[in-house]
């Protein structure tokens, strides 16, 4: 069940989304340890060799002082270099030089590989959230609630890499920070208590906003996506028919406008209210920043301190304002940034519940009596009705069986726990005397081949098309053939200008699109690849026409003999080719029988059998 994520309201609730950070820098580790380490290490340089600089330049300009009041007559340039009193300051120089070189090529060499190092990350965690969205339930999926989880956490891994740098820039400054801090506290302790205190009220003030615009955020979840889907719907080929016939462009831009706008007034209150109370608070680091700086000068003046050490402790406290600065507005970045990390961990934490047992049974390669349903009963998370209810069903090895019935009758429902895509609510189904949740998932979805009436049309090549139905004979090229033969999409192959090779869908250069009759065939032939012992086909015809139909369904029944078939359709002419007929009515059997038997009984199937018939009459 999809938990309620509860919004992080307080300080410590804010503060505490940092945990997920250790979690955050595995994760990044995981992808590339190299690179981590590398990143590190630079930025470990990064962070010392300024104040280095800053010190090296504090131990010239004392020396160069120095130097000063010694008296020298006229001297040339020469006449200094052979009296060697430049070679103190010169190896200075050339120090604060080397350190130069050191920064410059630290902070290029730190740019290029936390630049790697995100697309990486980026990639690497793209694929684990992949893996497991593939994992999932399908019921998992379908709530709209976990669909804006599943949301906010590829927003993370695609949108928000720069968290990484944010944290690896982090722990630059602090080491920078810290440096400098030991520094001047052999100077003046208290000038240092002074910058921190000063600078309290903007972490608050951070950590607050921050939290503030997530919550915006997560309660616009729901708004965004609507927002993207109606983005869609007015700016996509496979909608562009409709939109256009339907004159629906006004009413999707108004729709559009109308979530955008409030979403961007939102947004702006919170940014002004910002932007307002953040610079009241740099204020006050400012001043602490002044208040030092003038210390420092008086205590120059009277003598305490030299020029050099006037220079390095106002240097250094104008470096240690910016990192302090830098640190809080990083802080409440990463600090904003964690809360989403709640969303990416929390969603790697979903546990499927369709899953294998611990110890699986193996399906048998060929199934021996049959599939049984006991008394099933199904209903969809958050539904009032039950979708099935007290079905009793035999489905014997071999046989081919039709299910009819009005829309809205279960039928789907029936083939979805078949392939166990679901789990009953309430009774069993079993394969051969064994309930279905005993078997091994993956071995048992393989025996099952179902064609879906809402099957994919997945905008690849015609053959990666067909080899869907067994990805790992994706090479196969035979195989894909025959496949393609006996649904009849071969001929349709025949006449696309590149063949197998073909790109199907408009989606990317080069594709070319089919007709709704021809993309089922393709579907169709999924199913001969798949070397499997139940056949499932899920009204996949309906765009075929009465002829292709009843075509595809002969071909089907005779190149599937011996295998377990289970067939939907609304068309009478297919379903009578069926050894059994079921007539479901909300969500239970309502008849049973062959056509004949089913015709002569006179109920319900005969009724809708005569209807359809008339029709053509
Ligand atoms: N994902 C879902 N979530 C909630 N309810 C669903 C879902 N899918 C189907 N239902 C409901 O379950 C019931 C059975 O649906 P099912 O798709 O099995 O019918 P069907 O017989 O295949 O219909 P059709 O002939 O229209 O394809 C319907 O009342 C439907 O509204």
């Amino acid at each position: 069940m999809a938990t309620v994520l509860r919004t992080p309201q307080s300080f410590r609730e804010r503060v505490g989304a940092l945990r997920h950070l250790p979690a955050f820098i595995r994760l990044v580790w995981a992808a590339s340890p190299a690179l981590t380490s590398a990143s590190i290490a630079l930025r470990l340089a990064r962070a010392v060799v300024p104040v280095l600089m800053l010190y090296v330049g504090k131990l010239i300009i004392d020396a160069v002082v120095a130097e000063a009041r010694v008296p020298h007559p006229d001297w040339s340039l020469s006449d200094w270099i052979e009296s060697g009193r430049l070679a103190h300051v010169g190896t200075l120089v050339a120090l604060e030089f080397c350190l130069a070189i050191v920064a410059d090529v630290s902070g290029r060499l730190s740019s290029l590989v936390d630049s790697l190092l995100a697309e990486t990350y980026s990639n690497f965690a793209s694929i684990r959230l992949m893996e497991k969205a593939a994992s999932l339930d399908l019921e998992q999926f379908e709530s709209s609630e976990q669909q804006d989880r599943l949301d906010r956490a590829r927003r993370q891994v695609t949108g928000r890499t720069s968290l990484l740098g944010l944290v690896f820039g982090q722990i630059q400054d602090i080491l920078g920070a810290v440096t400098l801090m030991i520094a001047l506290v052999a100077y003046w302790p208290s000038l240092i208590m002074l910058m921190l205190v000063a600078l309290l009220p903007s972490l608050l003030g951070e950590l607050k906003f921050n939290a503030l615009g997530y919550r915006l955020d997560y309660f616009r979840t729901p708004e965004r996506r609507q927002l993207d889907y109606v983005r869609y719907l007015g700016s996509s080929i496979e909608t562009a028919k409709e939109v256009k016939l339907f004159g629906l462009e006004r009413f999707l831009i108004e729709r559009f406008r109308r979530f955008a706008e409030t979403m961007y007034r939102d947004n702006r209150r919170l940014a002004t209210r910002r932007a307002f109370w953040g610079g009241l608070f740099a204020a006050f680091g400012t001043l602490a920043y002044y208040v030092a700086y003038a210390a420092v000068i008086w205590r120059t003046m009277a003598g305490d301190f030299s020029v050099g050490d006037m220079t390095f402790l106002v240097g250094s406290f104008l470096r240690l304002k910016g990192l302090l600065d830098g640190l809080l507005l990083g802080f409440s970045q990463v600090a904003g940034q964690a809360l989403y990390l709640e969303d990416l961990f929390s969603f790697f934490e979903i546990a499927p519940r369709v899953v294998s047992p611990p110890d699986p049974v193996p399906v048998r390669q060929s199934i021996r009596s049959g599939f049984v349903f006991e008394d099933v009963g199904f209903r969809y998370e958050g539904a009032q009705q039950w979708a099935i209810r007290h079905l009793d069903l035999e489905i014997p090895a071999g046989e081919v069986l039709a299910l009819v019935g009005a829309n809205g009758a279960g039928k789907t429902t029936l083939v979805k726990l078949l392939a166990r895509l679901y789990d009953p609510t309430e009774g069993r189904i079993l394969l051969d005397g064994r309930d279905l949740r005993d078997y091994d998932l993956d071995m048992l979805r393989s025996r099952v081949g179902v064609v879906f009436q809402d099957f994919v049309r997945f905008h690849f090549t015609a053959a990666e098309n067909i080899a869907i139905g067994d990805i790992g004979a994706a090479g196969d090229r035979e195989r894909i053939a025959e496949a393609a033969d006996r649904s009849l999409a071969g001929a349709i192959i025949a006449r696309l200008p590149l063949g197998f090779e073909q790109p199907l869908g408009r989606r990317f250069g080069g594709g070319i699109d089919l007709s709704g009759g021809e993309w089922q065939k393709i579907a169709i032939a999924r199913a001969y690849m798949r070397d499997a012992e139940v056949l499932i086909l899920d009204e996949p015809t309906s765009a075929l026409d009465a002829h292709a139909e009843y075509e595809v369904f002969q071909r089907f029944r005779d190149l599937s003999a011996g295998k377990t078939t289970l067939l939907i359709s609304h068309r009478f002419s297919t379903v009578r080719m069926a050894d059994h007929i079921i007539v479901l009515e909300g969500g239970r059997i309502l008849e049973a029988g062959t056509h004949q038997a089913l015709v002569a009984r006179g109920g319900r199937y005969a009724q809708m059998f005569e209807l359809q018939a008339a029709g053509y009459r």
